[in-house]
């Protein structure tokens, strides 16, 4: 079976504070964008272990440490499912805070659940999507969510960008999540993002933020200045999303966005 991987951007992200398991509590939106997606498909062999073949954008870690064969393993090792190539076309790109990793290892988990008929319920899907990451559960419900506790803890919070045009930049150099938390000081908004997003998006920009810009910024400043070029080309809201590198813009003219295609392959109509 064949799984459309897309990837999200964070609406807002704040970073509350530090936990004592090394993780961070955080607040955030994540908003799908099913223009972006990566291509998982997944085939029963009939004989042991799995086979990853990959095409398109080269992820840099070895196959054994793609999050594909992670999920297929936590899989096996749980429920004894076995025996599977997996083919992945990847296009989202990583080190891009677009959480197309994470979208991958759970179509794994979904396809395998389906594949060997497990039928698991909602809930224990997003249990073992856990197990693997922290912004992997929202993509077992994949519609916006406010995602609290480390990003795993998700309230459906529906929110209708329709009309507007999404454009994505996606900067040269990647930022790690790790090298995000790392910089990062965590607070507490004074309102919190929940009460923010529910104004209008010609509200967003100077009230919906994304703590992890601060350090970000200071250390890359081209992710800054392709943030500042979307505002510039007159989206109403722009901001980095989650860990970085990709910033985002949302624009109410479809005709300014158009105007991106030549800086960037990333327009979409929502
Ligand atoms: C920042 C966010 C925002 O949506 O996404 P990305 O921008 O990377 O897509 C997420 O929190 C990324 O989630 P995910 O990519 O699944 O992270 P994980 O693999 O669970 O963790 C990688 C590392 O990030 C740190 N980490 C992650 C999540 C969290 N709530 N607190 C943390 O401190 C930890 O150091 C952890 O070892
Ligand atoms: N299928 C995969 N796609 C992308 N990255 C993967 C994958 N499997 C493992 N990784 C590792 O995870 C890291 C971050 O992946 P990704 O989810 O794209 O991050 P981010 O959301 O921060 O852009 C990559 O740099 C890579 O080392």
């Amino acid at each position: 079976m064949i799984l459309r991987a897309n990837c999200k951007i964070n609406l807002g992200l704040d970073v509350l504070r530090r936990r004592a398991d090394g993780y961070h509590d955080l607040e955030t939106v994540m908003f799908p964008v099913r223009g972006l997606f990566d291509e998982v498909e997944v085939l029963r062999t009939g004989g042991a272990g799995a086979e990853l073949r990959t095409e398109g954008i080269a992820v840099d870690c070895a196959p054994e440490g793609n999050i594909c064969m992670k999920a297929f393993r936590l899989m096996r090792d749980r429920y004894g499912v076995d025996g599977v190539v997996i083919r992945l076309v990847k296009r989202v790109p990583f080190g891009a805070g677009l959480g197309g990793g994470s979208s991958d290892g759970t179509a794994v988990l979904k396809a395998l659940d389906t594949l060997f008929g497990l039928r698991l319920a909602e809930e224990e899907l997003v249990a073992r999507a856990a197990e693997l990451g922290s912004d992997t559960a929202f993509f077992v419900r994949d519609t916006p969510q406010l995602c609290t506790g480390r990003g795993e803890v998700m309230t459906p919070f529906p929110l209708d960008l329709g009309g507007m045009t999404l454009v994505i930049v996606k900067p040269a150099e990647g930022v790690s999540t790790r090298e995000a938390y790392a910089g990062v000081r965590p607070r507490m908004p004074e309102v919190p993002l929940a009460g923010r997003l529910r104004r209008p998006v010609a509200e967003w920009q100077g009230t919906v933020t994304n703590d992890f810009e601060e350090s970000v910024f200071a250390a890359h400043p081209a992710i800054r200045a392709a943030k500042e070029e979307l505002l510039a080309a007159g989206a109403l809201y722009a901001s980095m999303s989650g860990s970085g590198s990709a910033v985002f813009g949302l624009f109410d003219d479809p005709a300014r966005a158009a105007r991106l295609r030549e800086r960037t392959p990333f327009v979409f109509a929502l």
